[in-house]
Parts: structure tokens; C-alpha cells; sequence
């Protein structure tokens, strides 16, 4: 580990206490001498504070691995264009963000840290930088997509079809950003529910999620002719590359949506490659997508679909969760199947347990870190950080 990676660890551990004062301190600086930023974020800053600390967080985890933190700040830059961020804010993030190490480092903070966290800082907003400058040469920063397709199943699901104004490139499995007229400013995330169409057009898989702002309005208060403004595709649940054995793709409800799109793909590009998608639902209600599921199975010789209900004796078919079917497949899980899990956090977590107990390798199992993570999930890294953190180094 380099001296300066080591540094900005062990200095952002010291933080871990005040993590949350730490990033309302942050803000707070940022729009004290910045007033026109404010405009730029949403009228609640709970979540982008989350946000905010989760990314640095992740920045931080990845100081020792520089493609995946190249590969993460390329995005997260290419990402910041739809909130209207320019090259000349990052002066502004920077000089707020080594104000708050220096006042929540307290009597530790040292001219040693402060040299190391402004140079590892000019060179992430140089690679965010640079990246929205390449992303702008062919792409807008947002679009708006009129709602063509609104189809409403049981109380709390909806799946939509949306047109885009311009062409919104993306590849199975990645996810874009939404926001309503509703609620101007406040982004949520949803995954692709199909592979690139020849009309552009993107399928979301929505569940009204209790006192979910943008949820509720997608299933509730959206109509078709509506329209919406939406951010790039992002997210890392697309097929590797270099992997061409089998595909199991375990889902759980709406977490469906990017292994639908894997599924699609392979479909039309590699009909016979062996794919088996095994989804779980609570209720039969929530069984939305199963006719398309079964047409796509029916045209597709490698395609295997199963379905279990967890939550709904009076199913007629397989009983239990995704994980409860992959406990119970006799079939061995061969060394070249890739795994895609993607679902509620701990039907993920307990997924890829029984796919660790199964024998499959940690690198041939895939999926998504969930944008509803545990809010406290960054500052508890923190602490972690800090028990396992050495002796400071200066
Ligand atoms: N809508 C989208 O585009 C995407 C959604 N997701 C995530 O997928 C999730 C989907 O939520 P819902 O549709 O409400 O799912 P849900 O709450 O209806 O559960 C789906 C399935 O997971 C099972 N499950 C729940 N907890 C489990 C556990 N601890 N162990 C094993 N199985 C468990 C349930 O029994 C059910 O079979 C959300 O967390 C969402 O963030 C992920 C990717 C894309």
C-alpha cells in the first residue's frame, strides 16, 4: 500500500464517530459559500448525504485498485452531468471537503494529510472531469422519456415503457436514473428490464416501496403521455466478457428487471448458450413479467425458466425463495456457470451463501451493491476502518 493510500485511510477513520455530522458539516460549508449549488440538490438532503458518504467511502476502499476507482469515478463523473455540475464546482466540493477532514480530524489532522487528500482529490475530479467531457461529446446530460406503456399489477407494482427524446445507449443489466415531475431533483435508480431495442425503448419494473417519494408516484401518479427525465445507464450487472459457459440467473420480485435483460440478450445473440433464470416472488400477483418469461423460454432453446412463491400456500408450483429452489437443484452448479443475483439485500446476501456452500467461486458470482443499502452502512465501514486501522502513519 502506498504511503499516501495509507494516509487518507487511516485519517478518514478518524472521522468514522462523526461520519454523519461530518457530511451535514460538509453540505452545510459547500452552500454556505457556494449558495447557487443548493439549487442543483434536492429539497431533503438525507439521502444525499448517504449518497456522498457512501461514495467516498467506496473511493477510499478502492485507493489500492485503480481500475475499479477509475472505472467508479469515470461513472460517478459521467453520472454528476444530470445534476447540472460543472468543471468549475469541483474547485468549490474540494476546498469544503478538506475543510471537514480538518476540522473532524480534530488535534490528528496534520499538513501530511491535508497534502495527501488534496492531490488524491484533483486527481479524482480530473478523471470525473475528463469523462463527462467525453460523455458530452455524443450524449446529453439527462433526457426526457415520454411514457408510452403504464401497466398497473396489484397494489404496489407497475411496469413502464418509456420512449427517450434521443437515443439512451445501454447494455443488458445496466440501470439509468429517474425523475418526476413530481419531484424535481430527487433521483432513483432503476435496471433496464430489457436488452437494447431497435426503438430505443427501456422497460422498468417499479414497486412502490413504503413512503418511497419516486416509487410512488411512478406506480400511482404516472400515466402514459407523461413525461419523465432520465440520467445514463450505469451499474455493473452485465455479462462478463470473457465468460461464454452457462448463465444462472437467480432473482428475487422487481430485482428481476437486469437478469430479464441478460436473459434477452442471449436470447438474440446466443440462442443456444445453457441459461437458467430462476425467479422468486412473495404472491402470485407478483408473478408480472411470467408471460413474457415463457415466450421468451418457448423461442430460445437454452432458456430454462423456474418460478417460487415464498409467501402463498395456495401456489400450484414450486413453494419457497430463489434461494430455498438453488438449496434444492440436484443438477451440480459446473465450474464455468456464471451466477447473476440480483433482489432485496438479504435475499442476495443469503443467495450467495448457498451459492458459496454450492462450491461456486466468489469471482463467477455477480451482483449489484443495492442503491437501498443500510443507510449507517458507510459510517459502520468507518468504524470497521478505524478497529482494524494500524498506528496512524505520521
Ligand atoms: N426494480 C429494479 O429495477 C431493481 C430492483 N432491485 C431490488 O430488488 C428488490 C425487489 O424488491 P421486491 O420486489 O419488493 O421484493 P420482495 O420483497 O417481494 O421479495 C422478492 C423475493 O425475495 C425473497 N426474499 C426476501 N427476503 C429474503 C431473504 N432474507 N432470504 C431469501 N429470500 C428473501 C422473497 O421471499 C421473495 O421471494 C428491491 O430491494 C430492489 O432494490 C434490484 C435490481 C433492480
Amino acid at each position: 500500500m502506498s504511503s499516501d493510500s495509507r494516509i487518507i485511510k487511516e485519517s478518514f477513520a478518524l472521522m468514522a464517530p462523526e461520519a454523519d455530522k461530518a457530511s451535514a458539516y460538509f453540505y452545510g460549508r459547500l452552500f454556505a459559500e457556494h449558495p447557487q449549488l443548493r439549487t442543483l440538490f434536492p429539497p431533503a438532503m438525507d439521502r444525499q448525504r448517504d449518497r456522498m458518504l457512501r461514495a467516498l467511502t467506496r473511493i477510499v476502499w478502492s485507493l489500492e485498485d485503480p481500475d475499479s476507482l477509475t472505472g467508479y469515478l469515470r461513472d460517478l463523473g459521467r453520472d454528476h452531468r444530470k445534476l447540472g455540475i460543472r468543471p468549475e464546482h469541483y474547485a468549490a466540493v474540494g476546498t469544503a471537503l478538506i475543510a471537514t477532514l480538518r476540522k473532524f480530524g480534530g488535534p490528528w489532522w496534520t499538513p501530511r494529510m491535508e497534502a495527501a487528500w488534496t492531490a488524491a482529490f484533483s486527481a479524482a475530479a480530473a478523471t470525473m472531469i475528463d469523462a463527462a467531457e467525453a460523455e458530452a461529446e455524443h450524449s446529453p446530460p439527462w433526457w426526457v422519456g415520454e411514457v408510452v406503456g403504464h401497466e398497473r399489477y396489484g397494489h404496489d407494482l407497475a411496469v413502464l415503457t418509456i420512449r427517450p427524446d434521443q437515443p439512451l445507449r445501454h447494455v443488458a443489466g445496466q440501470h439509468i436514473s429517474v425523475q418526476t415531475a413530481r419531484w424535481p431533483r430527487v433521483w432513483r435508480r432503476y435496471s433496464v428490464a430489457n436488452a437494447p431495442r431497435p426503438d430505443g425503448a427501456l422497460t422498468l419494473h417499479v414497486r412502490a416501496v413504503p413512503g418511497g417519494w419516486v416509487s410512488g408516484a411512478l406506480v400511482r401518479y404516472t400515466k402514459v403521455g407523461d413525461r419523465l427525465t432520465l440520467g445514463p445507464a450505469m451499474g455493473g450487472l452485465t455479462l462478463q466478457a470473457a465468460s461464454g459457459g452457462d448463465l444462472l440467473l437467480v432473482a428475487g420480485g422487481t430485482g428481476l428487471a437486469p437478469l430479464k435483460a441478460l436473459a434477452e440478450q442471449v436470447a438474440a445473440t446466443e440462442p443456444g448458450r445453457r441459461v437458467h433464470l430462476v425467479w422468486g416472488v412473495r404472491t402470485t400477483v407478483d408473478l408480472y413479467a411470467l408471460p413474457q418469461l415463457r415466450a421468451l423460454e418457448a423461442g430460445c432453446a437454452g432458456l430454462r425458466v423456474t418460478v417460487a412463491v415464498s409467501d402463498d400456500p395456495s401456489f400450484d408450483g414450486l413453494q419457497g425463495t430463489a434461494a430455498d429452489v438453488l438449496d434444492r437443484l440436484d443438477e451440480p452448479l459446473g465450474p464455468d456457470t456464471d451466477v447473476y443475483v440480483s433482489g432485496p439485500a438479504a435475499m442476495v446476501a443469503r443467495t450467495v451463501g448457498v451459492l458459496r456452500d454450492r462450491g461456486v467461486p466468489p469471482e463467477r458470482i455477480h451482483h449489484d451493491e443495492p442503491e437501498e443499502a443500510e443507510p449507517q452502512v458507510a459510517a459502520a465501514r468507518f468504524v470497521e476502518q478505524r478497529v482494524t486501522a494500524r498506528q496512524p502513519a505520521i
